[in-house]
């Protein structure tokens, strides 16, 4: 199809992507589109242009899709963290059990898996357990911001404007975390733009207030706020740490990660307690969990006891089984599982989850987990534990290779996969289908207003 860069065309849009585009086809030839929905009809810009696809971007929505309502949030359109607010969240749910099943067809050639419908997230605003806002010194203005003269462009704290690495909205109200959180990241932003220190540079890499990271248990309301910066200076933030503890009570963790690397990544290489103690604590159903400013905890609480239900329905345990759990972050799975299981080997990469998995096990008073600290590709050839149950965890990226031939050489009866990446749960689960019947797949929303999905496979040995 012949166009050109920048060239406007209109288009219907008829399928979703993922990633969250829109898609519309004109004579074989594909259009991505973001912010558009299925039933729209649009004139859009050319962004980018490949042999075989075109990005574009929404300039006039000429006939909105009846599947379109207005998004609550006013940084809805322009703001990374949530990119569908705009579906209504029946829809969404529909369209994420629908990436699962495509990306099992597409990229892991597997067909005729049973999909379940995707179980929806109890609360839809105000599920996420932790929030991290960055700051930069460009602030990217809303329309209505731009050109007014009380704004100063070289601040902000908040989320990332997809497209762009360095600009930041300047974010005093995120729906996706509880009301009081927003207060908090408000008085933060106080604080930081009176306190003569720079904001960090997303470009220039100079600069001291980095990050702010808040968690928040909903089980004891307490919260932990995690500032970071790009050095010590404990003058400057002691006094941000008094003034959130004076200011509310039940902010019970308050710590500084130090982090020089030029990485946009929220962890220090080092963490000095400023108030209270350095961990929070939350709870997944009956079990206490202490959690680390650097350790992995589920996002959405009510959303991992839903995901940890179906784990433990589809692993079927009858309290002789000795359970692999791989990837096992703080131990919250192999905890769950502890009343129902013989023994459970949980393995995870990071020190400071090993460490929170080992107190949450004597915490709970539970005795049948054991922990090991290391990369799964390394550590799993040498331990000598002949599992029934394999479950499997993994980041994004998915298992490593050696992994998933490591996991076929040990060979249990059942494997429980359990992803946050439809596209890695496809090419994976492809390496293991000429082994393991792929049972069923129960796609689970933890992340509302986002395209991301989780899902559950279950695995039974051929
Ligand atoms: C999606 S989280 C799962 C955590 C846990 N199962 C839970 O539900 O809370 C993935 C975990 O894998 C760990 N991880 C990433 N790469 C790893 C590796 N190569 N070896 C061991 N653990 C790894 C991460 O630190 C993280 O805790």
């Amino acid at each position: 199809m012949k166009i050109k860069r920048s060239q406007e065309i209109e288009l219907e849009i008829t399928g979703m992507a993922f990633g969250g585009q829109g898609i519309a086809k004109v004579d074989g030839y594909t259009f991505f589109v973001d912010q558009a929905v299925p039933s729209d009809y649009i004139s859009a810009r050319i962004t980018r242009k490949k042999k075989n696809f075109a990005q574009a971007r929404i300039i006039n929505l000429l006939k909105p899709s009846p599947l379109r309502i207005e998004p609550p949030c006013v940084y809805a359109g322009f703001c990374g963290g949530c990119k569908w607010q705009f579906l209504k969240y029946e829809d969404q749910l529909i369209y994420k059990q629908q990436h699962v099943l495509e990306s099992l067809e597409h990229i892991g050639l597997i067909h005729g898996v049973k999909v379940h419908p995707a179980a929806g997230s109890e609360d839809i605003f105000g599920y996420r357990n932790k929030m991290e806002f960055s700051c930069s010194d460009k602030r990217w203005l809303l329309p209505d911001e731009m050109g007014s003269n009380d704004i100063d462009t070289g601040f902000a704290l908040g989320l990332h404007v997809p497209g762009t690495f360095h600009k930041v909205l300047d974010i005093s109200k995120c729906m996706l975390q509880p009301d009081q959180g927003n207060e908090i990241l408000n008085s933060v932003r106080t604080y930081m733009i009176n306190s003569g220190m720079p904001v960090y540079g997303l470009k220039t890499h100079e600069g001291f207030w980095r990050f702010l990271m808040l968690r928040h248990s909903k089980a004891f309301n307490q919260w932990m706020v995690n500032i970071i910066t790009s050095s010590e200076d404990r003058k400057i933030i002691q006094p941000l740490a008094d003034l959130l503890i004076e200011k509310y009570p039940n902010i019970v963790s308050i710590v500084n990660n130090i982090t020089a690397r030029k990485a946009g990544i929220a962890v220090g290489e080092y963490e000095i307690l400023l108030a209270g103690t350095p961990i929070l604590k939350d709870k997944i159903g009956s079990y206490e969990f202490e959690i680390s400013a650097n350790s992995f905890f589920q996002t959405n609480t009510k959303g991992a006891e839903k995901l940890y239900d179906i784990v433990e329905k589809y692993a079927d345990l009858s309290g002789n089984e000795k359970v692999l759990d791989l990837y096992c972050g703080t131990g919250t799975i192999a905890i769950c599982l502890s009343g129902k299981a013989k023994e459970i080997t949980g393995i995870e990469l990071a020190e400071s989850s090993i460490a929170d998995a080992q107190k949450n096990c004597q915490i709970n008073k539970i005795d049948n987990c054991h922990f090991i600290q290391g990369d799964i590709k390394d550590c799993l050839g040498n331990i000598n534990i002949v599992p029934d149950i394999v479950i499997i965890d993994p980041p994004r990226v998915g298992m490593h290779k050696d992994v998933v031939n490591q996991v076929l050489k040990i060979s249990p009866e059942k494997i429980i996969y359990v992803s946050c990446n439809p596209a890695t749960l496809a090419r994976d689960l492809a390496l293991i289908k000429d082994h393991y019947n792929i049972m069923e797949v129960q796609p689970v929303d933890m992340f509302p207003h986002t395209y991301h999905i989780e899902s559950v496979a279950r695995l039974e040995k051929k």
